[in-house]
């Protein structure tokens, strides 16, 4: 792939981001009361450095999308605190946390979840049309060329492939350099070739943008990718990989696959 373009042959520097760019401390959630409670989070403690990729992984009904939702502010701990950089999400209301969502954070869906009656470089630009915000024009060339998507600007989601719309999900993404990329289950909708792009542009964003980045995945090839994986089990971190390779990835999830039982029950736990 092409190295990207240096960040600041785009526009002027940005001020000088946060050591952590989130980070979650006895972060706890419930499910419903009494007998029926589901406790998702059981009291999850973790950092995100700034220019990091991070994966999550984990048996199913383990809690990551829990987590990466809490981080998100798509949802609420029942206890624990969620920041953002330095902001704490369990102060903000409903209006600044939208604001938040919207000026801080991006995302990347299993779904692609684009705008069908919009052109590829409309919605790349919607989050700043939303927030109206000017787009920067130089920055934005810089991540579509990056990305590969310069000659599809002009198409709509349906006359693009699978692997193009998320391209363009992970520009519309960058384009707004938020402090942190949030992507639940990135490529479970692509073939290897078109996941192995998607997960080389996280990379690359890490790398030459310094954007940090935190996936949920089932896919330790996917993992590999990330700087450091982190396995939940049962609503706890139970393990952590750095410069992860696929092969150890899979033996972790083989042997918490093997402690949890068969997908959602109790066996083993
Ligand atoms: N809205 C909800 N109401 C009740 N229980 C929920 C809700 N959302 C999640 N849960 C439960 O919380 C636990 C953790 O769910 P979560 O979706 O975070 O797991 P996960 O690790 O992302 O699973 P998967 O890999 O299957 O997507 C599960 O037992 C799930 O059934």
């Amino acid at each position: 792939m092409d190295t990207m373009p240096p960040r600041h042959a785009a526009s002027a520097e940005p001020a000088p981001p946060a050591a952590v760019a989130a980070s979650a401390r006895e972060v706890a959630k419930v499910y419903g009361s009494g007998d029926t409670a589901v406790h998702a989070l059981r009291g999850v403690s973790i950092d995100f450095p700034t220019g990091e990729f991070t994966a999550i992984m984990g048996p199913s009904g383990s809690g990551k999308s829990t987590l990466m939702h809490c981080l998100a502010g798509l949802d609420t701990p029942t206890s624990g605190t969620v920041r953002i950089g330095d902001i704490d999400l369990t102060d903000l209301g409903d209006k600044a946390m939208t604001e938040l969502r919207r000026d801080r954070i991006g995302f990347v869906f299993q779904s692609f979840n684009l705008v069908p009656t919009l052109t590829a470089r409309e919605n790349i630009t919607l989050p700043c049309d939303i927030a109206g915000r000017d787009v920067d024009t130089a920055w934005m060339d810089a991540v579509v060329t990056r990305l590969g998507l310069t000659d599809r600007l002009d198409h709509r989601p349906s006359e693009l492939s699978g692997g193009q719309q998320q391209r363009v999900a992970c520009a519309r993404a960058l384009v707004g350099r938020p402090a942190i990329i949030f992507g639940d289950e990135p490529t479970g909708n692509l073939d290897s070739r078109s996941s192995g792009e998607v997960l080389s542009i996280l990379r690359a964003a890490t790398d030459e943008f310094s954007q940090t980045v935190v996936i949920v995945t089932h896919d330790p090839r996917a993992a590999s990718y990330a700087d450091r994986v982190v396995f939940l089990a049962d609503g706890r971190i139970v393990n952590e990989l750095r410069h992860p390779d696929a092969d150890g990835v899979f033996e972790v999830m083989r042997h918490l696959d093997d402690a949890v039982g068969p997908a959602g029950t109790d066996e083993g736990r």
